[in-house]
């Protein structure tokens, strides 16, 4: 008979620890092997005082319960846990060419062609998140990393929720992303849903197009420009690109484009189309 697949049992002695790749606000994250396979991963590792202190232990369990049953090319694995006494470990997928943001503040913003294509990898990611009736709700550069194929991977499900969700969030950390229906539920419905991340897909869009934020300004100014979504599109922007954005940055969320329609739409389909991603590819070689 089938032998019983062993519990996944880890602890900190099964892993050697590398380099550290990166910090945030509760921990740090390091290049791992787990030394039995040979396995190369990235340990993020928390300090629960720290976590006390900061009352985000529900964020983390939260992050690791929704992270744990994921499984697709554009989400960043997460494998396995364990703790000691101080810490909690999350044996993460290792992105290879590692964090968004940064590729993006070197290279200012994306060709339209590469911009597509993250936004495509994100559509796709996003269907799959809602399909399990999952919200992302921080989607951003600094929550998206890169794989070794230039692949994007959605990573940091700390602020992710099972849909639908009425309760108000105290927020940290930027407003850029935040849709309208977040910062001031309209009428008697504060219930908001997935439709939180299609707005911040079209946030996405326009930065990786314009290497900046759309409602940009300081904070309050930023939250009066986006329930009222006054935000300009450089003219150095496609027809195509910016209709898609148009489309997204909605202030009814029932109103914004279906992530089936952004996959449809011909701004995705303009570069995401085979022939095109072979002289895309060419251009990005010929960068080297
Ligand atoms: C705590 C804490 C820190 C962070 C931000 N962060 C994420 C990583 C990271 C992860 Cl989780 C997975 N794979 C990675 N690969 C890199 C990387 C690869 N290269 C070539 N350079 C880097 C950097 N970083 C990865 C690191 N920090 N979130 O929570």
């Amino acid at each position: 008979p089938q032998q019983p697949s062993s519990p996944k049992l880890f602890h900190l002695g099964m892993f050697e620890i590398g380099k550290p790749l990166g910090k945030g606000k509760f921990g740090r994250v390091y290049l791992a092997k787990h030394r039995s396979s040979g396995f190369i991963c990235a340990l993020k590792v928390l300090h629960k005082s720290e976590l006390q202190m900061g009352k985000v232990e529900k964020q983390v369990r939260r992050e690791i319960e929704i992270q744990s049953n994921l499984a697709h090319p554009n989400i960043l694995r997460l494998y396995g846990h364990f703790h000691d006494a101080k810490r909690i470990f999350l044996i993460l997928e290792f992105a290879g060419k590692g964090e968004l943001y940064k590729h993006l503040r070197k290279e200012v913003r994306f060709p339209e062609w590469k911009a597509a294509q993250y936004i495509a990898q994100m559509a796709a990611a996003l269907k799959y998140l809602h399909k399990k009736h999952v919200m992302h709700r921080d989607i951003k550069p600094e929550n998206i990393l890169v794989g070794i194929h230039g692949e994007i991977k959605i990573s940091d499900f700390g602020w992710s929720v099972h849909a639908p969700n009425n309760r108000r969030k105290t927020m940290c950390g930027t407003l850029d992303y935040l849709p309208p229906e977040m910062i001031k539920p309209t009428g008697n419905d504060s219930f908001y849903s997935e439709k939180v991340d299609l707005w911040s897909l079209g946030v996405l869009t326009y930065e990786f197009l314009c290497g900046e934020a759309p409602f940009e300004d300081e904070p309050l100014k930023t939250q009066k420009r986006i329930v009222r979504c006054e935000m300009t599109v450089p003219g150095y922007v496609s027809a195509e690109a910016k209709d898609l954005i148009k489309k997204l940055l909605v202030v009814d969320p029932e109103k914004r484009i279906s992530l089936e329609d952004v996959e449809r739409h011909p701004w995705i389909i303009k570069h995401c189309v085979k022939g095109e991603r072979a002289t895309n590819r060419s251009a990005e070689l010929a960068k080297m």
